[in-house]
C-alpha cells in the first residue's frame, strides 16, 4: 500500500548512519590487544576498518598489529580465542561512548507514524547488532532488522534488499537506502534501488560524494515526512 510519502520502505546502514560507534569499537579492540600484550591501534584507523563487519574490522586491526596479511590473520590458530576476548569487551562496551546521530529518533518515529518499512541493514555480526540497537532504544523503531550473518551473504550482495522488496511488496522503485560508505551506494546500485548518503560516517577515509549517491543528506531529518513527504505527517518527538 503507497504510503503518500516518496518511499514505501526505507533500510538503514547502522555504524556511522544511525549510531556512532566507531569510539566504542575501537575501546573494545584495545582492550583485547592490551589483554593479548600487544600496543593499541588509533581511532582513525579504527573508523577506516569499518563496513565489512566487526570480524573482520578485528581481522583488520590484528593485521596491522602484525604487520602480517589478513589472509594469515584470519588462518592464525589463535584467532579464535582472540575473537572471544573481543566480543567480550564490545558487548561490555556497547552503549558506552555509541549515541545516535542527530534527528535519527525523531525521524525514524515520523516514518513510522507515516507507514513506512524501516529496515536495519548492516554488516555487523547480530550478536552486536542488537545490543548497539538496544542501548539505544532503537530496537522497537525497526520492522527488520538484517545483520551481516543474518542471510547467507552480506552487502554489497542486494540479496538483503531483494528480500524486503518481496516481504514488503514494495516495487523496486519506491525502495530507498540510506548509508555512509561505498559498500551502501554498491549495494543499493545491484539492487536497482535509491541510495541515500550521509557525509558523517565512515567512508573508509574516502568523501562518500565521491562514490555517487543520488543525494548527499547532512543528517536523517532530511527524510522526515515534514521535509520531504507530499502527505501533511505531524513531526513528532
Ligand atoms: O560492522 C561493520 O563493519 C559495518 O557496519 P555497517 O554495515 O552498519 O556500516
Amino acid at each position: 500500500m503507497s504510503t503518500g510519502y516518496p518511499f514505501d520502505l526505507i533500510l538503514f546502514d547502522l555504524d556511522g548512519t544511525l549510531v556512532e560507534t566507531a569510539p566504542e569499537i575501537a575501546d573494545a579492540v584495545n582492550d583485547t590487544l592490551q589483554a593479548c600484550g600487544w600496543a593499541p591501534v588509533e581511532q582513525q584507523q579504527v573508523d577506516r576498518w569499518i563496513g565489512h563487519g566487526t570480524r573482520e574490522l578485528l581481522v583488520q586491526a590484528l593485521a596491522h598489529r602484525w604487520g602480517q596479511p589478513a589472509d594469515a590473520v584470519r588462518a592464525d590458530p589463535r584467532f579464535g580465542a582472540i575473537e572471544a576476548t573481543f566480543g567480550t569487551h564490545y558487548l561490555r562496551r556497547c552503549g558506552t561512548r555509541s549515541r545516535p546521530y542527530p534527528g535519527v529518533r525523531e525521524t525514524l518515529q515520523a516514518l513510522r507514524a507515516q507507514g513506512v518499512h524501516l529496515v536495519v541493514l548492516t554488516n555487523k555480526e547480530a550478536r552486536y547488532t542488537h545490543p548497539v540497537l538496544e542501548a539505544h532504544a532503537l530496537t522497537a523503531l525497526f520492522d527488520r532488522v538484517i545483520s551481516g550473518d543474518t542471510l547467507p551473504v552480506k552487502k554489497p550482495n542486494p540479496l538483503a534488499i531483494e528480500d524486503c522488496l518481496l516481504r514488503y511488496a514494495v516495487p523496486r522503485e519506491r525502495c530507498l537506502l540510506v548509508g555512509d560508505s561505498s559498500i551502501d551506494v554498491a549495494t543499493a546500485r545491484h539492487a536497482g534501488v535509491a541510495v541515500w548518503a550521509v557525509p558523517y560516517g565512515y567512508n573508509m577515509g574516502e568523501p562518500i560524494a565521491a562514490c555517487g549517491p543520488d543525494r548527499v543528506i547532512p543528517d536523517l531529518s532530511a527524510l522526515a515526512p515534514a521535509v520531504l513527504g507530499t502527505a501533511a505527517a505531524p513531526f513528532t518527538v
